[in-house]
């Protein structure tokens, strides 16, 4: 286990009853790179067609030094399915990525945490064939280092369920804090339930049933992944634009309230914020300027969340930037932001208000010239257009759905006395349902 405390800020120690873990020698920052090394006993299978063979012939393949430290990891548990040491070593310490599977010698050192303080990278476009751990939050001189062994998996299981996966898998029960049960644990198994109905919806499925986890999962060794995901069914209908913006919002609220690591919080808002968008070049004559600060707001929000943890010249912080600039680009978010940034003169108009009152949107009209529309102007204009869509026939994702969120803002008294006679959770089980932005914002409230 070669690691020099001067050059790591980690030490491998005796963790009691987790073998070994990889506790901090001082404190590291959120951003900082605690370790990064290569992959060994690289094999081109995904693991649910990994077999016995192809396990010991990559091991047979090893120069003897490398074979030692294989065989000085964590051994994981005696399954009857894992006949050998090396396919026990093999399967408790394994990374993989849908289409391969490999080992890190010490990088493998880190126990899991369903809460984790650090996130593995493993970018190939950047590292190669290293990986990184990377701390997500400040971490103090004494404690340990985690990660999470299946974020995507875990962040959508209450911890009965994950209890029956991380014992299947690896054979420890989970100590961490969202597995500790009592109040606090309550809380996250209902966020995550939020966050597996917010993540299905968000990928066209309807949710996945994880009910036989509570039972125990079955007889098998270990539930496979796939077991988990064939039970999708797509739904019937694809989501409107303003669903996705209220349930990508909602979705990284509850994945910055449960701890998760920022990528996937920063993914959230960006997926937000495109979706903002797309519901604005539904209506692409009439500019709501909310909407716009909305877009503004969501992808800054994006790019803090991601620069927490990377510097702004990382390969995800220039993806992230690069595409706020081409969402800056289009002419509806291009006017809107022209406009809320000190006044525009487009042919001859000027658009600044002259009273005090900033308008609710522009309207581009037919010759290119911008007007302003005040509230009232634009119900009027959105009651016309709602007449007319009536009478039009139904598509499947109508042109006018936003002209109905516009109206759904008007009714925020119903939701306050929905709150008030059924609770909070009644109300964000009505807005998975029917979600308008309204809801996922009296939601986070
Ligand atoms: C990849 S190894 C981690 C390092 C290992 N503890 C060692 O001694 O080398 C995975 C194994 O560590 C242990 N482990 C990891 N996280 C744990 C946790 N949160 N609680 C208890 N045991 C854990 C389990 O035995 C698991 O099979």
């Amino acid at each position: 286990m070669a690691t020099s405390e001067e050059q790591y800020p980690f030490a491998i120690r005796p963790i009691p009853n987790k073998g070994y873990g990889c506790i901090a020698t001082r404190p590291i920052a959120p951003g900082e790179i605690i370790y990064q090394e290569a992959t060994i006993m690289h094999i081109p299978v995904p693991a649910q067609t990994l077999t016995e063979t192809h396990i010991n012939t990559a091991f047979a393949a090893l120069p003897e030094s490398q074979k030692e430290s294989v065989l000085g990891l964590h051994e994981g548990i005696h399954r009857t399915d894992l006949h050998s040491k090396v396919m026990r070593i093999f399967k408790a310490n394994t990374f993989g990525d849908g289409s391969a599977c490999w080992l890190h010698p010490t990088i493998s050192r880190f126990n899991h945490s369903c809460v984790p303080n650090a996130t593995t990278h493993n970018d190939p476009c950047c590292l190669g064939d290293e990986a990184q751990i990377v701390a997500e939050k400040e971490i103090a001189e004494g404690e340990e280092i985690f990660f999470s062994y299946n974020n995507e998996m875990y962040e959508i299981t209450t911890a009965r369920q994950r209890k029956v996966l991380l014992e299947k898998q690896y054979g420890f029960e989970c100590d961490c804090k969202a597995c500790g049960g009592g109040e606090e644990g309550r809380v996250r198994d209902q966020r995550r339930v939020l966050i597996k109905a917010l993540r299905a919806r968000l990928h066209g499925l309807q949710t996945s049933d994880f009910r036989f986890l509570d039972d125990g999962g079955g007889e098998e060794n270990e539930v496979a992944e796939m077991d988990l995901w064939v039970k999708e069914v797509p739904l019937k209908e694809k989501l409107p634009a303003e669903k996705r913006v209220a349930y990508n919002v909602l979705l990284g609220n509850l994945r910055e309230a449960e701890g998760m690591p920022t990528e996937d919080i920063a993914v959230s808002y960006w997926h937000a914020a495109e979706a903002m968008l797309d519901q604005m070049m539904q209506m692409p004559d009439v500019v709501v300027l909310q909407w716009a600060k909305n877009v503004e707001h969501y992808m800054e929000k994006a790019i803090e969340v991601n620069e927490r943890v990377r510097t702004p010249y990382d390969h995800e912080s220039q993806t992230l930037r690069s595409a706020w600039k081409a969402m800056q680009s289009r002419p509806c978010l291009k006017v809107a932001l022209a406009f809320l940034d000190g006044g525009l003169k487009v042919k001859g108009h000027d658009l600044m208000s002259v009273d005090d009152e900033e308008p609710f949107a522009i309207q581009i009209t037919k010759t290119g010239g911008l007007v302003e529309l005040y509230e009232y102007e634009c119900n009027e204009l959105f009651e016309a257009r709602d007449d007319i869509s009536v009478a039009s026939q139904e598509d499947e994702l109508p042109p006018d759905g936003i002209l109905r969120t516009i109206r759904k803002k008007m009714s925020t008294e119903k939701l306050r006395s929905h709150i008030a006679s059924h609770g909070v959770y009644k109300v964000i089980g009505a807005a998975l349902t029917c979600a308008a932005p309204v809801a996922a914002y009296w939601m986070m409230r």
